[in-house]
């Protein structure tokens, strides 16, 4: 028998990342190839924004994909997420050269109250959310504390790009498959700051950091390329990562609904105090995923370096946090 349809709400459906975005949830690579969806798409009431979303539509139409169950177009966050099981909140002004993320908090801060309110109000309440829009692990704090009834740790942040990139700089440095990397993570916010951490990663159960065996390319050379790639992007591209950070909203989602058969991954989630982070902190931590849930890994050893780096991400979070105060 065919699985009931599962509801998918994405906002800025009508933007770079929601044109990368929408097409692979509807042909099953982010909830499975048995899972029919129906798609509530948000964008800002403006005509020209519906109007675009409407022909992103017509193009989803035009797949014909057999598991895309329905769609809607909407202007209001109250309609989008009702009864909504997934929602990613992708809309939200990217940011253009010379800025950095968190300098996105005045434009942006603002759209995760209303939205979480919103969530709060007509969600389903088992809502697992995934904030793309930056700065996102404020972002999704934000929203986590404008939705009190829903479960704070239904609320988390995109950092599965940063892992990702980490990955992608640890097979070219090694010269092995990415596919083989275990064990790798990002600690702390999706900024500069975050803390990509090779020292518990395997390839093929050989230890990466032995395999490397360089800590002035981890300092000088890995920290800086993973932290900085985004800017790199923009740099290059004139516009911000888009097809690479859809792809890791749909594996975040796909590894936080579907399981990671004990893998680590990399998600920003609300601390419960793990590794002195805070709690509500939405921090990167090493988790796994099993039956629609995520553990942190947690028992870790952090020594001296990493110690530090993650006091400064963690410094950085709450400066942000103490900025969006009075909002909550
Ligand atoms: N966490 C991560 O790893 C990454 C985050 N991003 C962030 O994702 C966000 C979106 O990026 P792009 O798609 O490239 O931007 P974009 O400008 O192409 O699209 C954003 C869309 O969101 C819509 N929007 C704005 N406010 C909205 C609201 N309140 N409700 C619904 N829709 C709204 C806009 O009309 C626009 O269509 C940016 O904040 C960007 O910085 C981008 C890459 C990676
Ligand atoms: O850098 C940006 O502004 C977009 C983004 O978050 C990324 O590519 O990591």
């Amino acid at each position: 028998m065919s699985k009931t349809p599962v509801r998918v709400a994405v906002t800025g459906a009508a933007g770079q990342i929601g044109y990368a975005l929408l097409f692979r949830i509807a042909s099953g690579e982010m909830l499975g190839k048995d899972q029919p969806v129906i798609l509530q798409l948000l964008e800002i009431p403006d005509e020209k924004a519906q109007k675009a979303l409407a022909g992103v539509m017509m193009e989803l139409e035009d797949c014909a994909f057999p598991l895309l169950a329905g769609m809607e177009a909407h202007a209001d966050a109250m309609t989008a997420f009702k009864d909504t099981d997934y929602a990613l909140l992708v809309g939200a002004r990217p940011r253009g050269p010379g800025m950095e993320r968190a300098d996105l908090l005045a434009a942006n801060a603002q759209i995760f109250t209303a939205q979480g309110k919103a969530l709060n109000a007509v969600a389903s309440r088992n809502v697992k959310v995934l904030v793309v829009g930056n700065p996102a692990n404020t972002n999704a704090y934000i929203a986590m504390k404008s939705a009190p009834d829903l479960p704070a740790k239904n609320f988390t942040a995109m950092l599965r790009l940063d892992h990702n990139r980490a990955a992608s700089q640890i097979a070219i440095k090694t010269g092995k498959p990415v596919s083989a990397i275990r064990k790798l993570t990002v600690w702390g916010n999706h900024s500069p700051t975050m803390y990509a951490d090779y020292r518990f990663a395997t390839i093929d159960g050989a230890s990466v950091q032995a395999m490397i065996n360089d800590q002035d390319w981890n300092a000088n050379v890995f920290l800086p390329t993973v932290g900085k790639r985004g800017a790199a992007i923009i740099d290059a591209r004139g516009l911000s990562s888009a097809a690479s950070a859809a792809n890791a909203a749909i594996d975040h989602m796909r590894d936080w609904a579907l399981g990671t058969n004990g893998e680590w991954v990399t998600m920003g989630v609300p601390s419960n105090g793990e590794y002195g982070i805070p709690q509500d902190i939405v921090f990167g931590f090493p988790v796994t995923c099993e039956g629609g849930e995520y553990r942190i890994v947690e028992g870790l050893e952090i020594d001296a370096f990493s110690q530090t780096c993650i006091d400064k991400t963690l410094a950085e979070l709450q400066g942000e946090q103490d900025g969006v105060r009075h909002l909550l």
